[in-house]
């Protein structure tokens, strides 16, 4: 089998310095996600993210769009980090040769910690007895997914792609985390961190409601289709939205034609 990182060669800029050996974390269609260390900072590392040329793409086009495509995820990553989004920094970037250097977020994504939290339950939440339960921890989570998905609201950028595989749980120091031990404390700990959003791809500057209804909305169907044993506290987000961002009466209630359309559509098929 062809190791996948040798089908195309990583960057250059990652071969300048052999003594540090670029770990391949992802490769999807479009990119390729590397670690490795911050250039400027040795003792941390940098995520770098890498547009490949497309061999069965025109190459005057392809180079085009790839440095369109670097310079626009750079540009609203950028923007929302001078604002005070949690978002990686741009450390560095290299719009014409594919590339950029962003900082790296230590965790797991927040799909992992709920799915940590939920653990071995039934799918069917229904059958679940809640009452007894604890669900603080998780429901603090949402919380904090409202406000961060607020923030960047505000600042006029649309994601594209919210789901919480796109989101980072960025651990607490010791001193904030829960304390104590067992399962109880575990699992407190799994959805303990400040969310970060990554992967701004296809996110774009938008102040529209509808855009941002949207954004909520391909949010609500992958949570439900990623967590559906938590479908039923998605509305702790949405809440926390609406505290975080003045605007949000408005989205909110645009979100609801959206859905209508999307039922209209999964009906028809
Ligand atoms: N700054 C970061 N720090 C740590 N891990 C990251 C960071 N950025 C991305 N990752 C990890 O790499 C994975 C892929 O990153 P990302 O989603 O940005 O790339 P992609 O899906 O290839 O991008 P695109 O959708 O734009 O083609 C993420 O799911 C996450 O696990």
């Amino acid at each position: 089998m062809t190791e996948p990182a040798t089908e195309f060669p990583p960057p250059k800029i990652l071969t300048l310095s052999p003594a540090h050996k670029p770990i391949l974390i992802t490769q999807g269609a479009e990119g390729r996600l590397y670690k490795t260390p911050s250039p400027f900072q040795p003792d941390q590392f940098c995520a770098l993210k890498y547009r490949p040329p497309k061999p069965y793409r025109h190459p005057i086009l392809d180079a085009r769009l790839t440095k369109a495509r670097i310079s626009s995820e750079a540009k609203v990553l950028d923007r929302c980090y001078r604002e005070g989004v949690p978002v990686p920094a741009v450390l560095a970037k290299d719009a014409a040769a594919g590339w950029m250097m962003i900082e790296w977020i230590e965790g797991e994504p927040v799909r992992v910690g709920i799915n940590k939290w939920l653990g071995e339950r039934p799918e069917d939440d229904a059958v679940v007895d809640h009452s007894q339960e604890d669900e603080t921890p998780l429901t603090d989570l949402m919380k904090r997914i409202g406000v961060a998905v607020g923030a960047l609201h505000r600042t006029g950028v649309v994601h594209g792609d919210l789901t919480t595989s796109n989101m980072m749980l960025r651990p607490w120091a010791d001193d904030r985390l829960p304390n104590g031990h067992g399962d109880k404390a575990e699992k407190a700990k799994a959805v303990a961190g400040d969310v970060v959003v990554i992967d701004f791809g296809l996110a774009m500057q938008s102040q529209s409601d509808e855009d941002r209804a949207v954004d909520l909305y391909v949010l609500e169907r992958a949570f439900a289709s990623t967590h559906p044993r938590a479908e039923r506290l998605f509305h702790h987000i949405l809440d926390s939205y609406r505290e975080a961002f003045k605007k949000a009466p408005g989205v909110l209630h645009k979100l609801e034609d959206v859905r209508m359309r999307g039922r209209k559509r999964s009906m028809l098929g």
